[in-house]
Parts: C-alpha cells; structure tokens; sequence
C-alpha cells in the first residue's frame, strides 16, 4: 500500500453518461449527451463513457455524436462480453471500450451460463479482437468484489496478456469494505493499470475508491453527484476533493464541478442533496450565529476549504439560529444601516420567523428593516393585475403592473400558465431594468390542490442579487408577486425614473 501524498496524478473516467443514466427514471437527450460531454471534456475528465452502443439505434446516433465532438477526453462505449457489442461500439467512431466480463461465480454461472475457464477464453479472444481493430480497451470484470479473488486475477491477468490497456475491479453491488478493496486492488496492480469502481450501498463508496489508489489504482470511475444504479456510484467530484484537499493529489477541475454537477441534476431530474458533500446548496451556506460570526471574522472559520475552490460562493443565510454579526452582515450587503438597538429588534424578528420553520429571505429582511426603522419604503413596481389561461391551446398570460405609477400592460405565451406569466411580467419591465432571473423554485406544496405555494426566487441586476419569496395558493399568482417584488427591491436605489422605451 501506497501513501496517497505520493501519488502524483489520479484519472477519472466518468460514466454518468451510462451508469449514470441507468439510475432509475433518467433518460438523456442527445442533446443532454453532447452538453455533458463538453462539459465533462473542460473539467479534464480523462475517459468519457457515453453510453452502451448495444442499447439500440438512438443510442448509437448519441454515442457518435459525442465521440465527433473532438474532445480531449477518450470517449468510450460499454461493451458485453459479445464480440457484436464490439463491432457496435466500432460502428459509433469511439476511442475506446469498456468490456465488462463476468467474474464472481454467481455471474459467470447463474447470469451469463458459462463456465470459468470458458469465461477466460472469451475474454481474451474480444481483447484480442478489439486491441486489433484499434481500440483502447480496459476490461472490468464485472461483481469482483464477491469473486473468487485467485479466479479475478486470472481471468484479469489474461486479459492484460492479449492486450487490454488496463483492468478494472469493479465493486458492483457497493458490498466490499475497505479491507476488501485493499485486498483485491493490490492483488490486481501487480497485473498492469489497474481502475476501480466503486458504488456506495454501504455509503463507503469514495473510501474504497480512495483506499483502491492507496493499494495501486490510478484511475477512478464514477458520476457527477455520484447517480447512478441504486444507492449510486462514487461522486467524482467527492473523490476529487478529497484527494485535493487531504492528499494534494491532482485530478478533475476542480473549479468547474459546481456548473456540472448543475447542469446534470438539471438535465437528469435528480436533485442535488441540500447537505450534498462539495455542491449541495448548504455545503457553503452558514447560519447560525456562532458561525456566521467566526465566518465573519476569518473565512476558513468554519470551512475546511473556501468554496471558490469547486466553483462556489459562500453564503450567510438568516434563520432561527441567526445572530447580530449575520443580520448586519446581510443589512450591509443591501446598505442599509441601523443603529444597536435597532440590530435587536431585526435579530429577535428575523429568529420569530425561523422559529416559525421558515427561511428568512433578503426581502423578509428588508421588509423587517424598513419596519423597524419606521421608513416604509415606497413601492416602484406593483402589480395591478393577472390574467393566466391554460388548456389545451398555448398557454397565455396577460400583466398589469405600476411602474413609478405609470400603469403597463403586456402578454406572453409560454410552456405553462407561470412560464407564460413570467414572460408577460419580464417585457413589462424590461423596458426598465436587464435584471436577470437567475433562479426560480417552488419551495413548499402542502396538502390538497387549494395548499398554500411558496414561491422563491433569486434575481439579479448588474452586482446587486435579491431573493424574494411569496406565498399563494395560486402558483402563477406568488411566481409573478416574487418576481415583481425582486424587481421592486432591485430598483430601489435607482436614481433614474423608470420609464418606459415604448
Ligand atoms: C462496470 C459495470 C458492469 C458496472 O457498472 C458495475 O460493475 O457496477
């Protein structure tokens, strides 16, 4: 075993293009493939494996979009143990292959209904076939981690013999311990380049992966946010981090894993974990007042890393933990300035509402300030009027706002009743301000169909940010209400009168 602090480089091979998309309910776009994959290629990920070109004609059309792309990743396509799965993958242009072979004995008897030493003969004559048609080969030898541990290195030792550029141990059903991992992954290295890929039913998925490099390993697979079949593969950007951080080992972009890990919760529909190790919303987010405090006096208080590392911001939120250093932080954020007592009255209100089970939003804040200060803010932007119709022709929507107490009217379309609210809101005021809406969420459905909705959304104009909240029971009603109350807050200070460009 190795001491990771001597291991210069490590490899990533992501499969959220194909073990990731096994994850239950995940279906990619070949559009989704492509923006992934370019995404995957800037954050310096070695080995790309797109997909299974064994899975049908849409699939293939996918894979060789990707592998045309011209990336400096190697783009694979995951291959059984068929030699047509090989002629397949030929078919979609790609660099290389992953070629998954039985190995436990439940496989290699139950699953695939052959016999070892057969097994082993296949295996060799596919390497064979695909080193001689040019292809960059690994082999996995599929649920080694429950393998007969003297079988797997024959079987894996054979492969490297005919050819194959390196062999994986594969942790299939996340069953081993670290000490397995060690146990098989120093067995496997003495045999040539040896990968591991690890899944986390046992949530120790990114310790095998790093005990697997201690014990010889050089490259890693896994997924972005570690999706993947059941409990999911090891997270990339976990392994990543922690091999940065505790080892100063080098692998990924680092820098470039928040958009990525956005852009695949995006496209696949899995949301992201709020406490998610490195790109979970809170992962830099602090709140209470001990915290928020010490964060405030040096920002490695309370972080083992800063967050601009992986791409991220930090953030102080307001809650029922929050204390005075954080509230006038957020004031100061948004110029506003209290006196001592004052700071009291706005921290015993901003912890009733956390009290309440509530998140205290910068318009909550400022709302509380404005209060508290007895200066009543006048409104810039109102909404007068909302108009959303929906059915089976293009959803439409229709606004009245006051702006500087000129009375505007405009009316969108849109893929539903509040996109179509959105954009009808969004011309009105875009004769004013270029805000952007930079994030839109419905926070809280409780109960039937008349529940209460909270709306949260966070908007930007120039360097100025709000998020703004707004509860309804009708959804298109607090969307719009949020937005055209960010609007409001961002247009506060402005000197210029807000009129319109016709
Ligand atoms: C590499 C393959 C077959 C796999 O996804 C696994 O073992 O989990």
């Amino acid at each position: 075993m190795r001491a990771l602090s001597d291991v210069g480089e490590v490899q990533f091979l992501d499969t959220t293009l194909r073990d990731g998309e096994q994850a239950p309910g995940v279906s990619l776009t070949p559009d989704d493939k492509a923006d992934i994959a370019r995404s995957l290629d800037a954050a310096r990920i070695d080995v790309i494996e797109a997909g299974s070109a064994c899975t049908g004609p849409g699939e293939r059309e996918t894979i060789s979009r990707v592998a045309g792309l011209d990336l400096d990743s190697t783009v694979t396509s995951f291959c059984r143990g068929i030699q047509n799965d090989i002629d397949l993958a030929l078919d979609c242009g790609v660099d290389g292959i992953n070629l998954v072979v039985p190995a436990s004995d439940k496989h290699v008897e139950q699953k695939v209904g052959t016999s070892k030493s057969e097994n082993v003969d296949n295996t060799v004559e596919l390497v064979e076939y695909a080193v001689d048609h040019g292809l960059w080969v690994e082999v996995i030898g599929e649920d080694g981690s429950r393998a007969d541990l003297d079988y797997l290195e024959e079987l894996l030792g054979a492969a490297v013999e005919a050819g194959a550029d390196r062999i994986c141990w594969a942790d299939t059903v996340g069953h081993a311990t670290p000490d397995r991992a060690l146990e098989c992954v120093s067995r496997l290295s003495d045999l040539g380049p040896v990968s591991t890929h690890t899944h986390d039913d046992l949530g120790l998925a990114v310790t095998n992966a790093l005990v697997s490099i201690a014990a010889g390993a050089d490259l890693v697979h896994g997924t972005i946010n570690g999706i993947g079949e059941r409990a999911g593969n090891v997270a990339l950007e976990e392994v990543a981090i922690a091999l940065d951080h505790g080892y100063g080992v080098e692998s990924m972009a680092l820098t470039e894993v928040y958009d990525l890990a956005q852009l695949i919760a995006n496209r696949t529909g899995i949301p992201l974990a709020p406490n998610k190790a490195v790109v979970g919303e809170n992962a830099f987010t602090h709140e209470s007042g001990i915290h928020t405090d010490g964060t405030l006096k040096d920002d490695s208080m309370y972080e083992p890393y800063p967050p601009e590392k992986v791409g991220r911001e930090r953030r102080l939120a307001l809650g029922k933990h929050a204390g005075r250093a954080g509230v006038e932080a957020a004031l100061d954020e948004h110029d506003v300035e209290v006196t001592d007592d004052q700071l009291s009255e706005i921290v015993s209100r901003v912890k009733e509402i956390g009290d309440r089970g509530k998140r205290v939003t910068d318009a909550d804040l400022l709302t509380i300030a404005d209060e508290v200060t007895d200066d009543a803010r006048a409104r810039r932007v109102e909404l007068l009027g909302l108009t959303a119709v929906s059915g089976s022709d293009t959803p439409t929507a229709s606004v009245r706002l006051s702006v500087d107490g000129e009375e505007r009217k405009e009316a969108a379309v849109g893929s539903g009743p509040v996109d179509a609210a959105m954009n009808a809101a969004e011309v009105a005021l875009s004769h004013t301000a270029d805000a952007t809406l930079e994030d839109y969420h419905v926070d809280a459905i409780t109960g039937g169909t008349d529940a209460l909705v909270t709306v949260e959304i966070e908007m930007s104009r120039g360097d100025d940010h709000v998020v703004v909240s707004a509860s309804d029971s009708d959804i298109t009603r607090a969307s719009v209400r949020a937005m055209v109350d960010a609007m409001d807050r961002l247009v506060a200070d402005d000197e210029e009168p807000l009129v319109a460009d016709d």
